[in-house]
């Protein structure tokens, strides 16, 4: 398993949020974050469902506008950049859904083709293969590259999603639930695999779960993320043995479910 915490550059922040606010009418989501992240870590988002990370990551990325507050991404201004400079900054962060979101019509190949050659144009055939066939290595699925999606299985989807996401050198990656609707043990292969990414690439990584063995296998720190504000932070470790008594409902939920 590849060791925690190895990369990070505590002189670089990557994303820096501030006093963060977020309502859709009267459902008033994100009430006050605050947020730094470094280069080379990963951060985990932790709550329950509905507590607005999802909200959280959209507006990193620059898919919905802050209300108030500043959210600055690898030195960009997220609100206020033009949809030009939006476009080139989401070059630069990887996604990686709930949902793999593989074309069934594309083999695996083709599916990491797709984004260098909307983006790359200027690489060779050559350099294409190259980076598709690194990417697959990367995530430890060269043997699937002739293969159609509905011939995986979910974890291999998962995979596969992420090696998408790889092939275009993302700085930062952005986890949603990357556990979800997996078995035990196919969950901690993607955990591993997330920790892999983070030494490999030197990314920065959001991973957003209510998974609390994803939390505590891939966090170099956890944020726990509770009615809008985040109410505590550190290492897993840390925030368990706090002992707050708003995180109780969070280890029952986890348990019981
Ligand atoms: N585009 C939108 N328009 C209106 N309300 C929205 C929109 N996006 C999110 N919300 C609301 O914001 C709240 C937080 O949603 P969000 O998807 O961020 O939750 P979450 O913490 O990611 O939950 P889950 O773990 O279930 O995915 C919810 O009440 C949701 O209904």
């Amino acid at each position: 398993m590849a060791t925690k915490g190895k990369h990070i550059d505590r002189t670089k922040q990557v994303i820096v949020i501030r006093d963060l606010h977020k309502s859709f009418g009267t459902n008033h989501v994100l009430r006050g974050i605050d947020l730094d992240i470094y280069q080379g870590e990963n951060v985990v988002v932790l709550g329950r469902s509905g507590t607005g990370k999802s909200v959280l990551i959209k507006i990193i990325a620059g898919l919905l506008k802050p209300d108030k507050g500043s959210v600055n991404v690898l030195g960009n201004n997220v609100a206020a950049i033009s949809y030009r400079e939006l476009e080139q900054l989401r070059l630069r962060i990887g996604f990686s859904f709930q949902s793999s979101a593989l074309y069934d019509s594309m083999t695996v190949r083709e599916n990491l083709e797709f984004p260098l050659l909307r983006n790359s144009k200027h690489l060779s055939a050559k350099q294409v293969n190259q980076a598709v066939e690194e990417a697959l290595e990367a995530v430890g699925l060269s043997q699937t590259i002739n293969q159609w999606p509905a011939e995986l299985s979910g974890g291999q989807r998962k995979r596969i999603g992420i090696a998408r996401t790889l092939i275009m050198q993302p700085a930062i990656m952005l986890y949603d639930e990357p556990t979800a609707g997996l078995d035990p043990i196919t969950s901690m292969e993607i955990n591993d695999l997330i920790n892999e990414v983070q030494q490999r690439y030197n990314t920065s990584s959001i991973i957003i779960t209510h998974d609390l063995t994803c939390a505590k296998t891939t966090g170099d720190r956890v944020a726990v993320l509770l009615d809008g504000r985040f109410v505590q932070e550190g290492t897993f470790e840390d925030v368990f043995n706090s002992g707050d008594e708003r995180l109780k409902s969070f280890y029952d939920y986890n348990f019981i479910t």
